[in-house]
């Protein structure tokens, strides 16, 4: 599903206006009527509409026209400017909602809030310009401190609308109505925990199945992307997947079945000290001083491998292969400093997947920026590292060196314990030796691993989930997947 940034927005917007000829009134009431639809579905009795300087603001006069309309016995409108100093569709959008008999008054710093059941927010949308402060602050968190449901117009206000970092202070909203198309700011973290559940509302524009977009991950584009299982097929069709094994076996094991759990033909263990207890299925090939191979020799015949769960110390002979390597690789953990992409000339794809703390030591950030702007972090490691960068945590982001990205809607904290980073490393690992471009790989693998966390949480509750839990779920993620048509 598309994910539009402001820019991107406000170009759909005028093309719609200038090219199709729709009046930008037109799109006002669609979007008021929405938004109206939203809240009148709880019927409240009364209603407070916050409305800003700008056309998000004439989207809220209209919804409160509507709400008047479909029968919410109060109605008031909390204005920030006077509606005579508006200008444009939202001057026209006040003067058709007070002619129609919508009650409002202009908002004073420091007077009490008025009770209500909703408050709609149409402060700030894709046009804010700069963080909150001052009174316009103050009026968002006594919003926050005082509304019992609260709905954002296209996107809350105080969130950037193109990357979903809090500027100041923003307000909370149980639902965000969003024009035309999700703003991609109300997808990631933290922008999604401010806009809640996200509603799309067709107004008459149409988004295009363009590139540059952002996507959220569906079930039906990982449905599409998996690769198809013909009865023609062999072991050797899904390829073999290479997997060090450093000084934390269990670590390389758990990759080793997310791997196999997401469909890889073979997995084959490189293995520096004694042999393993591991799956029957998994082919052990030493790595010791009385086998003169390296561990590029022993992986040489893998068509993907996955470097750095569990090296632990174990790590300096072996940055060659994560630098090295011609096949596509998962740099995870302990490989993640050693990838140096000028040293890697020849070297294969690659996936990294640091978690925050992670990404922040690659990047030289302090971990606070790295959360509080995970989408320029992930794009900045993605460009920097010249490989393909999946920032863990919440709403996992994938981001490719070329500039797409797409926002992980899986996952829950189940996944937050021991182990569930190997696994995932394994299954992106699995996708890639099945053939996936390692941007699919990386965002479908997300999408698997985050959806049977959530499965096994929902089974054996999120405290009691371990990581071999998660890989035992890994089927049942696949066949929720593949319940549903292909489609994006
Ligand atoms: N054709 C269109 O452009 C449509 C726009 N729509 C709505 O219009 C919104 C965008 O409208 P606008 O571009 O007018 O922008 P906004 O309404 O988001 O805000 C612009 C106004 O806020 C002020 N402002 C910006 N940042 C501020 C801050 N931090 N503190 C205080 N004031 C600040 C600006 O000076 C300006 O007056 C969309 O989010 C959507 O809700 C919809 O009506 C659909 C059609
Ligand atoms: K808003």
């Amino acid at each position: 599903m598309v994910l539009v940034t402001s820019e991107q927005m406000q170009a759909l917007d005028r093309r719609a206006m200038e090219v199709q000829r729709i009046p930008g009134l037109v799109l006002m009431e669609l979007a008021g009527k929405a938004v109206a639809e939203v809240v009148w579905a709880r019927r409240p009795r009364r209603v407070v509409v916050l409305c800003g300087k700008g056309n998000n603001g004439g989207d809220g006069w209209v919804a409160a026209r509507w709400l008047a309309h479909l029968g919410v016995p109060q109605v008031r409108v909390l204005t920030l400017a006077d509606p005579a100093d508006l200008r444009g569709d939202a001057a026209q959008a006040a003067r058709i909602a007070m002619a129609s008999g919508i009650a409002y008054e202009v908002w004073q710093p420091g007077v009490r809030l008025p009770d209500a059941d909703v408050y709609v927010d149409g402060l700030l949308g894709t046009g804010a310009s700069r963080p909150l402060a001052g009174d316009l602050a103050a009026l968002v968190e006594a919003v926050n401190a005082c509304s019992p449901w609260t709905v954002a117009i296209d996107v809350p206000s105080g969130i950037d609308a193109s990357t979903g970092e809090v500027r100041g202070t923003a307000v909370r909203a149980q639902v965000t109505v969003c024009m035309a198309a999700q703003k991609l700011g109300t997808a990631v973290w933290p922008g999604c925990e401010y806009a809640g559940e996200v509603r799309v509302a067709d107004i008459g524009i149409s988004v295009p199945d363009a590139p540059e977009y952002a996507r959220l991950t569906t079930p039906a584009w990982v449905a599409r992307v998996l690769p198809p299982r013909t009865p023609a097929s062999h072991k050797g069709t899904f390829g073999k997947v290479g997997i060090a094994v450093g000084e934390m076996a269990g670590a390389a094991l758990l990759a080793g079945t997310g791997a196999a759990r997401s469909g890889a033909g073979y997995v084959v263990l490189g293995v520096p000290g004694e042999r393993l207890v591991a799956p029957y299925e998994f082919i052990q090939r030493p790595l010791c001083a009385d086998h003169p191979h390296t561990l590029a020799d022993v992986l040489a015949d893998c068509q993907a491998l996955v470097l750095g769960p569990g090296w632990g110390r174990r790590t300096a002979d072996w940055a060659v292969v994560v630098n090295r390597a011609p096949q596509p690789a998962v740099i995870d953990a302990d490989a993640l400093p050693l990838w140096q992409p000028a040293a890697g000339a020849g070297a294969g794809p690659r996936v990294l997947t640091p978690h925050p703390k992670e990404c922040a030591r690659l990047l030289g950030w302090p971990m606070a920026d790295v959360q509080a702007r995970r989408l320029a972090a992930a794009q900045t490691l993605a460009r920097a590292a010249q490989a393909v960068v999946v920032l863990k945590g919440y709403r996992t982001i994938v981001a490719a060196p070329d500039g797409r990205i797409r926002v992980n809607p899986t996952g829950d904290a189940s996944l937050a314990t021991a182990g569930s980073g190997d696994v995932l490393a394994g299954v992106i690992g699995g996708l890639l030796a099945q053939g996936l471009d390692p941007f699919d790989a990386a965002a479908a693998g997300v999408y698997l691993h985050g959806l049977a966390g959530e499965l096994a949480g929902r089974r054996l509750t999120m405290a009691a989930t371990m990581a071999s839990d998660v890989v035992q779920h890994l089927p049942q993620a696949i066949a929720a997947v593949c319940q549903q048509p292909p489609g994006e």
